[in-house]
């Protein structure tokens, strides 16, 4: 047997790894029977132990044998600080990972504990942690066993009968080194309860809905309340008053902390009693008197809460299909209804935890607060801030991965002030008074996890849980005098369940649940370098250097495994940490020996040896006793026994080197599945960079283009107010230099019926000279003489500016005729009215005289004139105008 690893020195390990064996399943008999491959080995009894002792005594080592195969494959040994068979219980894995020793770590020295699992997925790593409906898991076993041993130490801050303590919330707040929000638990679960219940107690506001109706809902657990509107509670006694105020308070101590912190704030619920008051102890997994705690004060029984299912029930073969649908869409807070709260009598009460007590200080007082969050794609996200279920939820699961995603805040793991350590800061923190109140927020959390249905597992953990009991002690009396700062310390049990590694071709992952995948393999990669260092080092015997900040959830299991300061007198004890390793000895064996491999504490490498050559020639007998030599004999004749001795020990050595090169191959070939696993981490790792690379490049596009478009946007409107500008001073500039001549007749209607008056006037006056003009025409001259005294008109045209007679036709049609003929001069009278068109402007000309209508139709010399008819004369005249015919007054122009 070749070692390679063959040494364990527990003590300079950060985690002691066990190993879980998982039943199998039912369905899995129909299955063809294989070889078995993995082995476990019988423990060695010491020679001191007892009769008892060697049957409790636990294995600590299995062997793999790989399946027979094609490939050669080289056997494997493995060492764990303990094995547990497939009939192991949940009960033997918590007494044999000293799960008390770490709930007494927490609360007496206030050191940390880390309850891991790991494993393949579908191999047992959630029942270990959560249990089924009908078995505890190691969670909560340990929160049993934590409030059992604090007993009546407990510092509540809301209780049935007392207003709320708000001076310990600000203590424990105050306190707080990771900027937590913390609530008490009634205040939580009743936030995040509301909405289911509104519409029952907003009917139950009116009068009818309070006498009968209620008491018909099926939801009503207890008779019906005495209280309208009052939560429908177990059957037990009824509730009084003052609980009712004290939970009234606590609500609005917390709407007044969540208005602040908290998006739900404003969906609070109007007050209704939530608490109730009850004899010893809470349920029947509480009702054994505790050997250690002293029940000095009074105990009371929690408050209850219908429900119409449990967290275990996720788990239930029943509830799978219902859950398979709910999982489908991964994100039941946001898609579907917010489930009904949970009601404790449906919590699993087996094993029964009542004589685990530990240890605390008597003159303590303690809290426990409860935090969960997951890690999921390298991020941390908080499982008790429910994203807020208003808005429209998206149909398909990227969409709603990606309204989640969005509504979802990653949270960070950091060094703060208060703390030597790193923190998940802005965690919601809740302050349970009882196992029930945990188990409620527990589940509420649970209820946020991503889950997912896959080829290898119909529950498929997507994400690493860790749920966090926070234990807080301070020695009684001294009760918040002045500074809240340090009063409280405490420590942490955290208990993880990671996400289980899997093979795409098995488990059958597509698209997102795929990425995931990659993801979940890639970080549990980096958890299994850093184990492997941790074996590594055990073998060498030296300090374990791990690299554990490859990613988030590496440092979240190991930041705490050092002590805090190179100083020991102000340094804070390493956490005491376990890894479960999960397998399945019927699963699927590649995968489980890639894990087996980095989580185990030691790891021996056997090659299986073919018989050598020689051993078969020398196993061959001579059969001479027959007399004939069979072809086998014929060597020994052949070759002398040098020869066959420098044969023999060539062949010896050839074997020697060939089982080398095998260990080597063996070897090797770990090394390339190792390289292979890293290679598609890395392609998964890459890929998933790109596209934070391109969102990060759309983002920054977005960011420049939005930029530029706000500077094209001001330049726009600068342009605009100088454009203005400019303009308003142009404006100014004319309204200084130019006065505007308005008159009062520029109402186009009046000008025109003065237009024609004038009209009428000029053609009186033209019809006057016509007849003037008869009575003056040469043809008539002798037979009408001229009447001496007789008036005549004088038409004169007199314009101030030419261009206004240019732009007149009328004016100009005029000034043509005067030029040709020209214009009426009669006689010189020197009574004669003189017609002036002193103004020639559209505007301003003025006829004086009687009114003329003349059309004046010039064509080469001749002029028609159409005289006015005057009764009598009804003959159009035409006669020839000439220069000679009339005499144009000089100063016409
Ligand atoms: N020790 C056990 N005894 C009985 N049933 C078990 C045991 N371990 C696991 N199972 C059953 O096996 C199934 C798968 O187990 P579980 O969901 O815990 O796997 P997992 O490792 O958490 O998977 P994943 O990593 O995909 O979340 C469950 O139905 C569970 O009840």
């Amino acid at each position: 047997m070749e070692s390679s690893n063959s040494k364990m020195a527990p003590q300079t390990s950060l985690f002691q790894v066990f190993l879980r064996l998982r039943p199998p399943m039912q369905q899995n008999s129909t299955k063809v029977p294989t070889e078995p491959w993995l082995l476990v080995e019988q423990p060695t009894p010491k020679i001191q132990d007892n009769e008892e002792q060697i049957q409790k005594s636990h294995p600590t080592h299995i062997t793999l044998q790989p399946p027979n195969d094609s490939r050669k494959r080289a056997i494997e040994r493995f060492g764990f600080t303990k094995v547990f068979h497939e009939e192991a219980s949940q009960l033997d894995v918590f007494e044999e990972i000293a799960a008390v020793e770490n709930i007494h770590n927490v609360l007496k020295n206030g050191r940390d504990g880390l309850i891991a699992t790991l494993g393949v997925t579908g191999s047992g790593k959630s029942h270990t942690i959560l249990g089924t409906k009908s078995q505890r898991g190691l969670t909560q076993m340990s929160l049993d066993v934590l409030y059992r041993s604090i007993g009546s130490n407990i510092r509540r801050p809301c209780h049935p009968d007392l207003p709320t303590d708000t001076q310990l919330l600000e203590s424990l707040q105050a306190s707080d080194p990771s900027d937590a929000h913390i609530f008490p638990a009634t205040t939580f679960l009743e936030n995040i309860y509301t909405d289911g219940d509104r519409a029952r107690f907003s009917r139950a506001q009116t009068p009818m809905a309070g006498i009968g109706s209620r008491a018909q809902t099926p939801l009503m657990v207890g008779p019906p309340s005495a209280v309208p509107g009052s939560f429908p509670m177990s059957p037990g006694p009824s509730v009084p008053s003052s609980a009712r105020d004290s939970f009234a308070t606590a609500r609005s101590s917390f709407a007044s902390d969540a208005t602040i912190r908290s998006p739900q704030s404003t969906r609070l619920p109007q007050p209704r009693r939530l608490c109730r008051p009850l004899g010893k102890h809470t349920t029947a997994v509480h009702d054994q008197p505790l050997p250690i705690v002293e029940e000095d004060a009074p105990q009371r029984e929690p408050w209850h809460l219908p429900s119409k299912a449990n967290v275990w029930e996720r788990f239930s073969p029943k509830r799978k299909h219902a859950k398979k649908s709910l999982i489908q869409d991964s994100f039941p807070m946001h898609n579907a209804r917010k489930p009904p709260m949970p009601r404790p009598s449906t919590f699993a009460h087996e094993p029964d935890m009542a004589s685990y007590a530990t240890h605390i200080d008597p003159q303590c007082d303690y809290v426990v607060l409860v935090s969960m969050y997951e890690v999921y794609n390298d991020r941390i996200f908080d499982l008790l801030s429910s994203t807020p279920s208003s808005g429209p939820a998206m149909s398909t699961r990227q969409g709603a991965a990606l309204q989640k995603g969005l509504m979802r805040r990653p949270l960070l793991f950091k060094n703060t002030e208060m703390s030597d350590r790193k923190v998940v800061a802005g965690l919601k923190k809740v302050v349970c008074s009882n196992y029930d109140e945990a188990m409620m927020v527990l589940e509420t959390g649970l209820t946020e996890r991503r889950v997912a249905g896959t080829g290898s597992n119909s529950v498929s953990s997507r994400s690493h849980g860790f749920f966090c009991i926070e234990v807080k002690k301070k020695v009684r009396g001294n009760d918040y005098a002045g500074h809240h700062l340090n009063q409280w310390s405490g420590g942490t049990l955290s208990i993880v369940d990671l996400a289980g590694s899997e093979r795409a071709r098995n488990a059958k992952t597509t698209g997102s649940t795929l990425a995931e995948a990659g993801k979940i393999n890639e970080s549990l990669m980096y958890l299994g370098q850093c184990l492997q260092v941790q074996s590594d080092c055990q073998q060498h015997g030296t300090k374990p250097i791990v690299p554990f900040r490859q990613c988030k959830l590496t440092e979240l299991l190991f930041s705490n495994s050092f002590p805090s300061s190179n100083d020991p007198s102000h340094s804070r004890p390493p956490q005491k940490a376990v890894m479960i390793v999960t397998a399945d000895p019927s699963g699927d064996f590649n995968a489980t020996s890639q894990i087996l491999r980095y989580s185990a504490l030691a790891r021996e490498v056997t090659v299986p040896r073919i018989p050598s050559v020689t051993e078969a020639m020398g196993a061959l007998k001579p059969a001479g006793h027959s007399g004939r030599n069979t072809p086998m004999d014929m060597p020994q004749n052949y070759f002398s026994a040098q020869e066959l001795e420098q044969a023999r020990h060539e062949i010896d050595r050839l074997a020697e080197e060939c089982n080398a090169l095998v260990v080597r191959l063996t070897e090797e070939e770990i090394k390339r599945t190792e390289a292979e696993l890293r290679l598609q981490a890395s392609e998964e790792q890459a890929a998933v960079r790109e596209q934070e690379v391109r969102e990060e490049c759309w983002e920054e596009m977005e960011t420049m283009l939005e930029k530029e478009k706000e500077r094209w946007r001001a330049a726009l409107d600068e342009e605009r107010i100088n454009s203005q500008e400019y303009m308003d001073e142009k404006i100014e500039i004319l309204e200084k230099n130019v006065s505007f001549d308005i008159h009062e007749d520029q109402d186009p209607n009046g000008r025109v019926d003065e237009l024609e008056r004038e009209n009428e006037v000029l053609r009186g006056k033209l019809a006057a000279l016509e007849q003037e003009m008869q009575t003056r025409s040469p043809t008539k001259k002798k037979t009408a003489p001229k009447t001496p005294g007789k008036k005549t008109s004088k038409v004169v045209l007199e314009e101030t500016t030419s261009t206004n007679i240019i732009q007149n036709p009328f004016l100009a049609s005029l000034r043509e005729m005067e030029k040709q003929t020209i214009v009426l001069q009669p006689s010189s009278n020197s009574d004669e009215e003189a017609v002036r068109l002193s103004e020639i402007s559209p505007r301003k000309l003025t006829l004086r005289g009687s009114s003329v209508r003349a059309s004046a139709m010039t064509s080469s010399s001749q002029e028609e004139i159409l005289l006015p008819q005057t009764p009598g004369t009804t003959k159009k005249k035409t006669r020839k105008l000439t220069t000679r015919k009339w005499e144009v007054d000089d100063d016409i122009f």
